[in-house]
């Protein structure tokens, strides 16, 4: 059995061979971290993880590279607004996405190289795109793209240079562009960008557009050619056809297959900050536990659209209810399963078959239905072989999804923020009854309530802005 997979390049579903046998390279592009990551942002690290986890079960080492972008206009202005440096601007945000990936049980990526630490790889490649004839500076700083110099520019997208849009830094009534398509290798500062926004360069002073970034750390970290370059579906133009643009005039074969996955969206919509429909990730994870957002966000093929409504996490919740109840049920009957024994037992046929078809999730995790109806019967038959052959292979194909019930990224509750915003809740509660007492000079009614938020180990402060709490340190501590 092979893997096939979609190849966006080529619009047809093509055999996976990866470059060296059993090795596979895969760029994905990831987080602008210029604000935190509602649950969209997140579908493309989901997506990829399925496929990382596929390729691995199936004999490949996999080297996993995702970049984060933190330089970037937005962020610059965004944090320029907040009155913050944009590094931390940056910094913050992309702590968020990383605890946003951990929760939610997405590996950790080989590679996770930040755009600000690879200036002199976007340098080289853009020497080499100026050296012959692909590129050209027009003012210090600014660096162009020659998308005419390149007979192939349009290919990903299938697109004739004539049909395109002008590319959105300095558009078309841009005079000094030598064609309006031309996009940004490198920027000029702009008039109040701060001085610590741009670098030195042979070609003038500034930083670096978004698409010569990932040319550059992508051959970094995979090398001229690579196997698999992926990213949401609205990456493939101008962003993907860009960075190919580049790698490919620059000499590099860049990527072998592309994989674009479809957009978490409501009400048909992209899901996105500038239209207001976002649901922050962390907001999600206040109410819900991180593996059913995790299920519900796996559960769809990767290039379908994930229509989010109101029932979206109910459902998901009901059925992981049903697979984890089973595989805690099943041990406590039979005995716990151990991890190695799940790492190589042999998956069910048709499982493999679907998940070979395109990662098509919906299909395997219609085998694992089969198998947990044909479980609980052997559980209620008190049939212990077979329950023990279930609970391993079940545990075995939800691993592939990054869903086993039994791994320590959802047992051990790490991600759960439900206790924290419940604890919140409560004492907020319990200080404006006591606020309220105290308004009234019931100092007894006040007084109790300080006491009981010491007892349970809440220790509240008063201050011109109001009562705050922290939990009170641990002896050890003090
Ligand atoms: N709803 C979504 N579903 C899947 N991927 C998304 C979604 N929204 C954003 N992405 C991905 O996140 C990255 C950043 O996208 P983008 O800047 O468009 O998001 P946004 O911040 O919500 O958008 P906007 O700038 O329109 O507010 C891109 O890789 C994009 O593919
Ligand atoms: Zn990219």
């Amino acid at each position: 059995m092979t893997l096939r997979l979609f190849d966006t390049a080529t619009r047809t579903v093509r055999d996976f061979v990866p470059l060296v046998p059993g090795e596979v390279g895969v760029y994905l592009c990831g987080a602008t971290v210029q604000a935190p990551p509602h649950i969209g942002h997140l579908r493309s690290g989901i997506a990829f993880d399925v496929l990382v986890r596929w390729l691995r079960r199936t004999g490949h080492r996999v080297t996993l590279v995702r970049n984060v972008t933190d330089i970037d206009d937005k962020i610059l202005a965004k944090a320029a607004d907040a009155g913050e440096p944009w590094w931390a601007w940056a910094m913050a945000n992309e702590r968020a996405f990383t605890a946003a990936y951990d929760a939610l049980g997405v590996l950790p990526p080989s590679y996770e190289p930040r755009a600000t630490g690879h200036v002199p790889a976007m340098v080289e490649l853009m020497q080499t795109l100026v050296d012959s004839g692909h590129a050209y500076v027009t003012d210090p700083g600014d660096v162009w793209f020659d998308v005419r110099s390149y007979g192939e520019y349009g290919s990903l997208t299938n697109q004739r240079v004539d049909d395109m849009v002008a590319a959105p830094e300095g558009g078309s009534e841009d005079t000094r562009k030598r064609d309006p398509r031309d996009f940004a290798l490198w920027k000029a500062p702009r008039p109040g960008e701060p001085a610590t926004a741009s670098w030195d360069t042979p070609f003038g002073r500034g930083r670096p557009g978004w698409h010569l970034e990932c040319s550059a750390m992508a051959q970094r970290y995979l090398g001229d050619t690579f196997d698999i370059h992926g990213g949401g579906l609205d990456l493939r133009f101008p962003h993907h056809e860009n960075e190919q643009a580049q790698s490919r005039a620059a000499g590099h074969g860049f990527a072998r297959y592309w994989l674009h996955n479809g957009w978490v969206t409501q009400g048909g919509a992209k899901m996105s900050k500038s239209l207001g429909n976002g649901l922050l990730v962390d907001a999600v994870l206040a109410q819900t536990r991180p593996v059913v957002l995790r299920y519900a966000m796996t559960a769809v093929q990767y290039r379908s659209m994930l229509e989010w409504t109101e029932d979206t996490l109910r459902e998901s919740e009901a059925t992981w209810e049903r697979l984890a109840g089973f595989v805690e049920r099943a041990a406590e009957q039979v005995g716990p399963a151990d991890a190695d024994e799940v790492a190589r037992v042999e998956l069910p046929a048709a499982f493999v078959e679907a998940m070979d078809d395109d990662l098509n999730v919906p299909a395997a995790l219609a085998v694992v239905h089969e198998w947990l109806r044909a479980g609980n019967s052997a559980l209620s038959r008190g049939e212990a072989d077979v329950v023990r052959a279930t609970m391993v292979q079940l545990r075995a194909m939800l691993d592939v999804l990054g869903l086993d019930p039994s791994s320590s990224t959802w047992t051990t509750g790490a991600g759960d923020q439900r206790h924290a915003h419940a604890l919140e809740a409560v004492v907020a509660a319990e200080l404006e009854a006591r606020a309220q007492a105290r308004a009234a000079r019931d100092f007894a009614t006040s007084d109790a309530i300080r006491d009981r938020l010491a007892a349970a180990g809440i220790v509240v402060e008063d201050s011109a802005a109001g009562a705050r709490w922290t939990l009170a340190q641990t002896r050890a501590d003090t």
